[in-house]
């Protein structure tokens, strides 16, 4: 680990209150430019570690230190969070407006952006995941496929510094695949990226890592 770290995470434990414990003193990495995959059976403690990541789960024990800064109470991790987007496992925790095109400007409008801005970043947001034309389309009727790129378009267009993917290829279609993988590999971020999608994995990661037993180890 090195100053340069954008995510460094050292001895992360965390514990569900069920008393499931997944994650056993988990030290990671992420630096600039770098597209980290984090591999890992189900049920392995994956996307708790990116909750842990966001603060959206407290984690027991351990260091989290994110673009610099030490993260362990709400306030710091406030800080931050809206430096880092978080692309859910299920797109419908991530929708919650009527409509797209209210929420790809939700997190720009939070982000203090005018109304004609963040409708300006949504709407090119859009256009660059191939979503002309969605912007009046009601969330809950779009398919599987397109919930996915549309949790992706609300996420990047609060042009967050690091991007933290869980699963980004579910229910999409081998073209859409493919336009996703161009996207990513054309971001600036750095990002760690969930999947089970190893063809996906193998044409976007820089790196893997593996996560068992509540432990990293090299892929
Ligand atoms: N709220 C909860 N309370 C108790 N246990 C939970 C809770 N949420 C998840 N778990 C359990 O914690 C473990 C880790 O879940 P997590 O979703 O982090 O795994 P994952 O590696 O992302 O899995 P997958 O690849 O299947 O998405 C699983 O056994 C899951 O059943």
């Amino acid at each position: 680990m090195s100053a340069a770290d954008l995510i460094t995470v050292k001895n992360l434990h965390f514990t569900f209150p069920t008393g499931r414990k997944v994650l056993n003193g988990v030290d990671l990495y992420l630096r600039s430019g770098e597209r980290l995959a984090l591999m890992g059976a189900n049920g392995a403690g994956k996307s708790s570690l990116l909750h842990c990541l966001m603060g959206l789960v407290t984690a027991e024990n351990g260091e989290i230190a994110i673009l610099g800064s030490r993260c362990e109470t709400e306030s710091e991790f406030r800080a931050i969070r809206g430096r880092v987007g978080l692309l859910f496992q299920d797109s419908d925790d991530q929708l919650f407006c009527p409509t797209v095109l209210e929420d790809v400007m939700f997190g720009p409008l939070n982000l203090g952006q005018s109304r004609d801005d963040a409708r300006k970043v949504a709407l090119k947001t859009l256009s660059d995941l191939g979503l002309d034309g969605f912007e009046n389309r009601i969330t809950y009727q779009l398919s599987g496929g397109e919930k996915r790129l549309v949790a992706l378009a609300t996420v990047l267009s609060m042009s967050p510094e690091i991007l933290l993917l869980d699963e980004p290829t579910n229910g999409l279609d081998a073209d859409v695949e493919k336009r996703l993988i161009e996207i990513l590999r054309s971001l600036p971020q750095a990002m760690l990226i969930i999947s089970h999608d190893r063809q996906f994995l193998e044409q976007v990661a820089t790196r893997s890592v593996r996560l068992q037993d509540g432990i990293i180890s090299q892929a």
